[in-house]
């Protein structure tokens, strides 16, 4: 169990006992595993419990009173409890558009405390669209980590919003969710009527899991749990009418991505890469991956295209150059543009303040606008 919690599993579990349902006796000490507790610096305690998938439903409901029990530890303000559900072994995968309301539902402390109620609500009936307000869903992918995929889709998400296009970005990067401080996001989200609230940045709304949980917990979640953290940041969030979702997804080829896949219908898939040979090869296994899942590929990214010196202007081209887009020639898919290495792109990562917002017509701004003006159009061009 990942635990930074000043206090021992034996008084979180009793504290846990001492809410029951009233028909079964079930309590989430009793039909959960502890997973992970951790408590930050200013009191909120995040509790993470895997249960049985079937059991999930009934166990949410218990979610909002065990929160209040927990809050009365010494030192909490505020309880969140995420319920991670598991799938039997051997059971088969729900299908797209099957109910995710035995996925993992996060529930946290009482109205009064500044708190919410536990997520869900009526499950939807079978074959129901999963996001029947979202009129396309784009990825953003990349073969490899740390290529800067998570900044193309912050800057990207927001750009499409400066396009006039209703705009909506998920945080699917379980094992390294940052969207959150990319975005600027502060607290949790509140939760309505059983839906979360995404939050409102730029022009956009966005949820990230690094707002629910301890990253450091997210980050040893194995394949079930990231299919229902992912499940629930879909079919649990109020993403209300949207005429694009742009969805962060890990680097690599896996579950998260089939678990999308899976879920909803995929309108494309921006792959981003860096120009060097190493990356580029794993940006072809990404879009042979999206080739085989038959999600179009709107187009490769080349980051880090080049440094451009901010004293004398000349361009070095550290990885290389060009690479993407001869190898988005070679593969037959569009070429999305060049990002160049530059101090102001990772500044405006840490600050939480988008490029595109911040400095929308420095030449990393005009970059990502120009990206985003081109996705735009394709995602214009498809909806006809
Ligand atoms: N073009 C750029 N110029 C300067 N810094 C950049 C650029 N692109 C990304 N960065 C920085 O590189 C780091 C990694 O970027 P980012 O988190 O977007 O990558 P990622 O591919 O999403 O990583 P991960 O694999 O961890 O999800 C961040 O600090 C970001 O600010």
């Amino acid at each position: 169990m990942a635990q930074n919690a000043p206090f021992s599993s034996d008084t979180l579990m009793d504290l846990l006992r001492t809410v029951q349902d009233p028909q079964t006796g079930l309590s989430l000490a009793s039909a959960g595993r502890l997973e992970s507790c951790t408590v930050d610096d200013g009191g909120r305690l995040t509790l993470t419990l895997g249960v049985a998938r079937e059991q999930a439903p009934a166990l949410s409901a218990l979610c909002d009173a065990a929160a209040q029990k927990l809050q009365t530890l010494p030192n909490i303000t505020k309880a969140t409890i995420i319920l991670t559900a598991h799938r039997p072994a051997g059971a088969p995968e729900p299908t797209a558009g099957q109910t995710a309301s035995a996925a993992a539902r996060p529930a946290s402390a009482p109205a009064g405390a500044g708190g919410h109620r536990p997520l869900g609500g009526p499950a939807p009936a079978p074959g129901t669209p999963v996001l029947p307000g979202v009129k396309t869903i784009i990825a953003v992918a990349s073969g490899k980590g740390g290529v800067g995929k998570s900044t193309t889709a912050v800057n990207l998400a927001v750009g499409l919003g400066m396009e006039g296009l209703r705009t909506g970005l998920l945080d699917a990067d379980i094992h390294g969710p940052s969207l959150h401080r990319m975005m600027g996001a502060k607290g949790k989200p509140d939760v309505v009527e059983g839906r979360l609230q995404p939050m409102q940045a730029w022009g956009i709304c966005a949820v990230s899991l690094g707002m629910l949980v301890d990253e450091k917990a997210a980050m040893i979640w194995r394949g079930p749990m990231v299919m229902g953290a992912i499940n629930q940041l879909l079919s649990d969030v109020d993403w209300g009418e949207l005429d694009v979702l742009v969805v962060d997804l890990p680097p690599g080829t896996g579950d998260a991505h089939l678990s999308l896949t899976q879920k909803v219908p995929l309108g494309g898939a921006v792959i981003v890469s860096t120009p060097q040979d190493i990356a580029l090869i794993d940006a072809r296994r990404g879009v042979t991956m999206f080739e085989k899942l038959h999600v179009p590929v709107l187009g490769l990214v080349e980051n880090m295209s080049y440094f451009c010196c901010p004293n004398c202007g000349h361009n070095t081209e550290l990885f290389g150059h060009g690479g993407a887009r001869r190898e988005a020639e070679a593969m037959g898919v569009p070429f999305l543009g060049e990002v160049p290495l530059l101090a102001d792109i990772r500044a405006s990562g840490d600050s939480g303040v988008p490029l595109v917002i911040g400095a929308p017509n420095s030449e990393g701004g005009k970059a990502y606008r120009a990206i985003a003006h081109t996705v735009a159009t394709a995602i214009q061009a498809s909806a006809h």
